[in-house]
């Protein structure tokens, strides 16, 4: 770590070159290194809720000072982050990092917080833009990756893997019996989105490739995914009534909450498989686990909880028709390290003074 540099970097309000070209972001607050009172010119401090490997932290340290959380096995304590962000001008931060309003407003100095996520319901940016801190995330890159997943544990909960690799680990497969794990067909089944983005498009995309007829639910239509993948839009009650998968890749905002309820399930067909790898919070858990139980639907595949981590004795873990995995939708080692790059340029590209590529809040002032 480059602990050299003492004192704190300031903000200064220019026009900068992006400015001059009429960019959206002329007139913004633009961050660089200024003096100390000694006359040293003094880099932004940037806090990682993390550890991070050495070639992101490098990266930062050739323009910032850099800290972090370095107990790998616990997440940051907030009462840590409270300390931290009362000082930072940078945070980097990830998915499992609530930074609620309270947090933000300790912020003194504050001008970027960058998730390596594309979600970011973890952090209040309303709170951020009325304190013109910039919120930058990583879409895009971790699409595909997130689709194979969400495709994986679609193809998982519809052909019961994990009851398959329960049985041979215990040791119980015995006769060929006719009936014994049998699931429902992929193939030539009906596949709801409710979230037709980035994310909902590429698992459609793959449907496709198994003959899936496509429906989406949205709040706006989306004429590209109806004209490239053939996909159609349907109101929701529709998706849930006729579809055989029921797959949630919309983000978790006051709209999405449990949008999977009681009635929700309800409607869905006994025969259905519900995939969930938004957030947990689109789900009501203990609806589902009624809905599980008694059989008015068929499984459900979730990477995602309401209470992340989530403990085996979660009453959704004693469900035989439950696949869970601990949300690692976008865990690929290359595109791991693409967010990794992506959201610590954010974090550069705010202290040279230009616009982050991926901004989620822009200031309004
Ligand atoms: N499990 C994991 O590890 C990962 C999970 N995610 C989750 O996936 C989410 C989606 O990511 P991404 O595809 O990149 O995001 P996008 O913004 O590209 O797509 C989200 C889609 O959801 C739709 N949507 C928003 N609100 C509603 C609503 N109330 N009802 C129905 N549809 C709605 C939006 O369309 P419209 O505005 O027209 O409604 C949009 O098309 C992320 O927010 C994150 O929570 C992402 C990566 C990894
Ligand atoms: O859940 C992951 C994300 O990128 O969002």
């Amino acid at each position: 770590m480059n602990l050299m540099l003492n004192g704190h970097r300031g903000i200064e309000r220019k026009r900068s070159s992006l400015d001059m070209a009429g960019s959206a972001f002329s007139d913004k607050l633009v961050i660089g290194s200024e003096r100390s009172g000694g006359g040293m010119l003094v880099k932004p401090y940037v806090y990682l809720t993390r550890k991070m490997p050495p070639a992101i932290v490098e990266k930062l340290e050739r323009e910032c000072r850099v800290s972090m959380w370095e107990k790998e096995e616990e997440p940051v304590p907030a009462e840590v982050l409270a300390r931290e962000i009362e000082k930072a001008d940078g945070i980097y931060c990830t998915v499992s990092d609530p930074i609620p309003r309270e947090l933000i407003e300790k912020a003194a100095r504050l001008k970027i917080i960058s998730t390596m996520a594309v979600g970011y319901n973890n952090i209040d940016v309303d709170a951020a833009a009325e304190k013109n801190i910039l919120v930058a995330h990583t879409p895009g890159v971790l699409t595909e990756t997130t689709a194979d997943l969400t495709f994986a544990l679609l193809m998982a909960a519809a052909r019961r893997l994990p009851e398959g690799i329960d049985t041979i680990r215990n040791d119980e497969w015995g006769a060929w019996v006719p009936f014994f794990l049998t699931g429902q067909d992929i193939h030539h089944s009906r596949l709801g989105i409710i979230g037709m983005g980035r994310i909902g498009e590429a698992v459609a995309r793959r449907g496709t490739g198994f003959r899936m007829d496509i429906v989406y639910h949205n709040r706006s239509r989306k004429p590209e995914a109806e004209r490239d993948i053939g996909a159609r839009y349907v109101e929701l009650d529709e998706l849930l009534e006729t579809s055989d998968f029921v797959c949630v890749t919309a983000p978790y905002t006051k709209e999405t909450h449990h949008i999977i309820d009681k009635d929700a399930l309800h409607k869905m067909k006994e025969s259905a498989i519900l995939v969930n790898s938004s957030r947990g919070g689109t789900v009501d858990e203990d609806a589902l686990y009624d809905a599980l139980k008694h059989g008015s639907i068929r499984g459900a595949g979730l990477d995602v909880f309401e209470n992340e981590p989530i403990r085996s004795d979660h009453p959704l873990l004693s469900l035989p028709n439950v696949t869970a995995l601990p949300h690692i939708g976008s865990a690929s080692e290359k595109t791991r390290w693409k967010m990794a790059h992506m959201a610590a340029d954010h974090l550069l590209q705010a202290f040279r003074g230009e616009e982050p590529d991926h901004v989620v809040v822009k200031p309004s002032s």
